[in-house]
């Protein structure tokens, strides 16, 4: 695995060397061995809401944390009251590393690259099958973002009680990207199973979930998280803001176990920091092929020694598929339609 987490360097918060010189790392530091892990569940405006166990506390940076972000998921280590009680704040001496990152790139809305979450281990990309019609570029991009950040990816389908999914499904076939549908039911709800069936991928797991505006996400997250109303609510008690007027992420704690990170404020991700030449070795049937390709190339490009070798059939059956959809996949990160 060279390098795939060479990119994590923003993760690494380390103490400055303090002006007087000779101070250890925070993480060395035997004062700090009192410290306890908990989970960033919120951040809003230097408040970061963290989770232990049964209870939540909110914290604040120490001043020799560094500037580096912190973001939901992170683990960090905190001193100070960690009670919970209200009205009580703590301070955040360590970041711990990361297992993973997902990141969007500096894109025309936003000019800084940007951690978004840390340390989740699945995409959840969140499509509605009508009403508004799925877009498969966005989801491509998505998958993108997911296959580069290390997370397994996941479609859900919503809405299916208003159109079948096989036809959008098709894409996604060569990919091999796992996929579940939910529909509405009668009641108005979701169908009870479908929802079940969603959860039972998500126990146990960290899933950020993105998704357009009407997709049905919020209706998916209330039923996979009955409290999600109150744990937000929670969050907004100890920080005495508004969630509203904050569009960053927000994990809930699964009941039987797990997090679902909610990301508003996420409608798409820049993806220019994705490289063709590391992206390709997600697709391990692929990889081994572009050994004859010219130096730099960019695997979708007349030189590209992929395709002979895919013709060839060292890819077996369905490689030309895979072939397409990888090209696919590296076409959507760029281009003026961001999804
Ligand atoms: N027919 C049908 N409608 C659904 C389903 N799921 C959600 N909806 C409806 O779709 C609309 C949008 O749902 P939301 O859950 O608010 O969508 P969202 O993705 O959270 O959208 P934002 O809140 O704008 O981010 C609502 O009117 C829901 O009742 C479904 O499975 N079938
Ligand atoms: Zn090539």
């Amino acid at each position: 695995m060279s390098g795939r987490y060479d990119h994590l360097d923003e993760s690494s918060v380390r103490t400055r060397p303090s002006r007087k010189g000779n101070r250890p790392r925070t993480k060395d530091r035997p004062a700090h061995e009192d410290a306890v892990v908990g989970v960033v569940v919120g951040v809003d405006r230097g408040r970061y809401t963290t989770r232990i166990e049964d209870r939540t506390i909110v914290a604040m940076r120490a001043r020799d944390l560094g500037r580096s972000r912190i973001v939901v998921g992170d683990r960090v280590a905190m001193v100070g009251d960690t009670s919970g009680e209200p009205d009580t704040l703590a301070r955040i001496v360590r970041v711990e590393d990361r297992d993973t990152v997902l990141r969007r790139s500096a894109d025309d809305s936003d000019t800084v690259e940007r951690v978004i979450v840390a340390n989740a281990d699945q995409l959840v990309v969140v499509t509605a099958l009508a009403d508004p019609e799925p877009r498969e570029r966005m989801v491509d991009r998505c998958l993108v973002a997911a296959y580069d950040a290390g997370l397994e990816p996941l479609l859900v389908l919503t809405k299916a009680d208003l159109a079948d999914p096989e036809n959008f499904l098709r894409h996604y076939k060569a990919l091999d990207v796992p996929s579940l549908v939910t529909r509405g039911a009668p009641d108005g709800q979701l169908e009870a199973g479908s929802v079940e069936a969603v959860r039972a991928r998500l126990t146990g797991r960290t899933s950020v979930l993105v998704g357009h505006s009407g997709v049905g996400k919020s209706t998916l997250v209330n039923a996979l998280v009955p409290e999600a109303h109150r744990a937000i609510g929670v969050v907004n008690a100890v920080t005495g803001r508004g969630r509203h007027t904050s569009t960053s992420a927000v994990a809930l704690e699964l009941p039987e176990g797990g997090w679902v990170v909610d990301t508003p404020g996420v409608r798409s991700f820049g993806l220019g920091h994705v490289d063709p030449a590391s992206f390709i070795e997600h697709f391990e049937d692929l990889a081994p092929g572009t050994d004859g390709c010219p130096r730099g190339c960019s695997h979708d490009e007349p030189h590209c020694a992929l395709d002979e070798w895919v013709a060839q059939g060292h890819a077996g059956p369905s490689g030309p598929a895979r072939l397409e959809s990888l090209r696919r996949l590296l076409r959507s990160r760029t281009g003026e339609d961001r999804g």
